[in-house]
């Protein structure tokens, strides 16, 4: 058996990075944003690791980045307390301002944000060990969202409308912001997916509280003047330290209108039901998923491979989107498991920085042993290792494995492995199939791979109301940003793309005018089209 990777030549000696991507030494941050200042924390602090590794003379070391504030609860209440201010029960000057004002305010923020495009990219690799390329990706993508987001905006402000909602009463609609909402996300993701509710969130006019993701972390640091700068005193709010300590405080203050959450299911109900008054609160959450490929057998075997090795194994398959088992007609299954295995072996492994990787060190510490013990009960219960060197690691490094045949006492068959193990259930009747995917507690996304245009029609309809998006011959992704994203079950609440954002993080209020020939001036007075500063809509939107 050839070895994939070798791990005494996986970690790079320092003087071996290109000197643009070595780590900076590492920063003791104790800033974080409070009612538009950037406070000095004296506590604690939460030590940065790397995923990565270096080489040394005496073995491997692990790289320190720095260190951020473990703020207590009192800490991170005083910046609810800042958002709860500069909302003042809608009153206050940010949810009153112009649409057009805000978005400058937006705009302003950006702007400085691409300035510190190399800086976050950097973090991007070293924190969570994200290649370079889709490092780049997800800062771009992110700057993208902002942009799509104000042209929607723009729009739609564009569209204010007023309309006759009976005879003799005058309707207009506003859509108004909800008030103080609290922003965080995965680590996958830490920068685009907090950036997709944090950004509807501020533009639609709700002030926020917002806590990075538990690692890519230290670089929100490089934007944190930018936020300072580009927003209104307690607008924005950033917070670093445990969920547990400082968002539970938040949550049972009952001070939170909008709750908008991208991480575990376990995490967002666990915060969930602190809330004193949860009828209260909205939430925008994405969560876990158990996306399924299906293989029928009928079907290009080349186009399923391709998709299916970037759908499972993209940043290690740390993708709520990923590919997270596959049914395999028995059909074609010992030519896919060829295939598939021949073209993993292509996947570079290395460091995030080097030309073509596709498989990086796991940010998460516990993470191999979590893998290792799942494919463990996969090979107890009869699963078998298809691909060479499958399951090997080192350090923060897991090679990614192939395991046929998964069965349903095993925990892969239903848990959310979120890292780069690939199960392959073999399966001949397609009902077995169609029951997965209806018992299944996730519901965001699946692939159907076929020829059959009949069958997957058929399939398309059965899973039509269990999943937020069916891809024909194609892998699941997120993508394009102005897709709705949403997912069913333990999957989502609520849906998330440029348009769907601007929704969930706003109100329609209705004023509905009764006029006469007596009152027309007064009707026109109360009803101004564009003299509003709120936002208004058609009914529709
Ligand atoms: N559907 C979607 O749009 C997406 C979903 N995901 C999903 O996100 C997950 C990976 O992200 P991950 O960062 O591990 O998610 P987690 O739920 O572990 O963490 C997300 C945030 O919540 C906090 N948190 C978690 N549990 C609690 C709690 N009980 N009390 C207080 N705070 C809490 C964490 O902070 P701390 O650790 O400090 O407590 C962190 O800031 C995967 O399941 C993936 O599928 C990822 C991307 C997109
Ligand atoms: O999968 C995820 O974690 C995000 O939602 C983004 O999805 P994408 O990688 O498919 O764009």
């Amino acid at each position: 058996m050839s070895r994939p990777f070798d791990p005494a030549a996986l970690f790079p000696r320092l003087h071996d990075i290109p000197e643009a991507y070595r780590p900076d030494a590492p920063v003791e941050q104790r800033e974080y944003l409070v009612g538009g200042e950037l406070r000095h924390w004296q506590g604690p602090l939460a030590q940065v690791r790397s995923p990565i590794y270096l080489a040394e003379d005496d073995g491997e070391r692990q790289v320190v980045l720095g260190s951020t504030p473990l703020l207590d609860a009192d800490a991170a209440l005083a910046a609810l307390d800042a958002a709860v201010a500069a909302y003042d029960h809608g009153q206050g000057q940010w949810p009153n301002l112009r649409v057009a004002e805000r978005i400058a305010h937006v705009e302003a923020f950006l702007a400085r944000m691409r300035e510190q495009r190399a800086a976050v990219v950097k973090l991007l690799m070293w924190e969570i060990g994200k290649n370079l390329k889709d490092s780049e990706k997800e800062f771009d993508r992110t700057c993208d969202y902002i942009v799509d987001t104000i042209g929607a905006l723009k729009e739609l402000d564009r569209r204010s409308s007023r309309f006759e909602l009976e005879q003799g009463t005058l309707g207009q609609i506003r859509r108004v912001p909800l008030g103080v909402a609290l922003c965080m996300g995965p680590y996958n993701y830490p920068l685009n997916e907090t950036f997709t509710t944090l950004i509807p969130a501020l533009i639609m006019g709700n002030t926020v509280v917002f806590k990075p993701a538990k690692f890519g972390v230290l670089l929100m640091r490089p934007l944190l003047e930018a936020f300072r700068d580009s927003f209104p005193p307690g607008v924005i709010n950033i917070i670093y330290g445990r969920g547990r300590e400082t968002v539970s405080a938040l949550m049972e203050s009952g001070k939170v209108d909008v709750f908008a959450f991208i991480g575990t299911h376990k995490g967002a109900s666990d915060l969930k039901k602190l809330h004193p008054k949860p009828h209260r609160l909205r939430a925008a959450l994405g969560l876990d998923a158990k996306n399924p490929g299906i293989v029928l057998p009928e079907v290009d075997l080349d186009n399923v491979v391709s998709e299916a090795l970037t759908g499972a194994l993209s940043f290690n398959g740390q993708r709520c989107t990923a590919l997270k088992i596959l049914f395999i007609h028995e059909d074609v299954l010992q030519p896919f498991l060829e295939k598939f295995s021949a073209g993993l072996a292509k996947l570079k492994p290395g460091m995030p920085w080097e030309a073509g990787v596709a498989l990086t060190p796991l940010p998460e510490p516990g993470k191999v042993e979590y893998l290792k013990a799942v494919m463990a009960d996969a090979i107890d219960k009869g699963a078998r290792i298809i691909n060479p060197g499958g399951g090997e690691h080192c350090a923060s490094f897991f090679y990614p494995a192939l395991l046929c045949p998964v069965t349903p006492q095993m925990r892969l068959y239903g848990e959310e492995q979120f890292g780069p193990l690939v199960p392959v259930v073999p399966y001949r009747d397609v009902e077995q199939v169609i029951d997965y995917v209806l018992q299944s507690d996730f519901g965001q996304q699946l692939s159907l791979f076929g020829n059959d245009a009949q069958q997957i029609g058929r399939l398309v309809d059965a899973f039509a109301n269990q999943v937020g998006r069916i891809n024909i011959n194609a892998q699941c992704q997120r993508g394009p940003d102005t897709f709705p994203f949403n997912g069913r079950k333990d999957s989502a609440e609520g849906t998330l793309s440029v348009h769907d954002a601007l929704r969930t993080f706003s109100i329609r209020t209705l004023v509905a005018t009764r006029f006469t020939d007596d009152n027309k001036a007064l009707v026109s007075e109360v009803i101004r089209q564009r003299s509003s500063n709120f936002l208004t809509t058609d009914y529709i939107f």
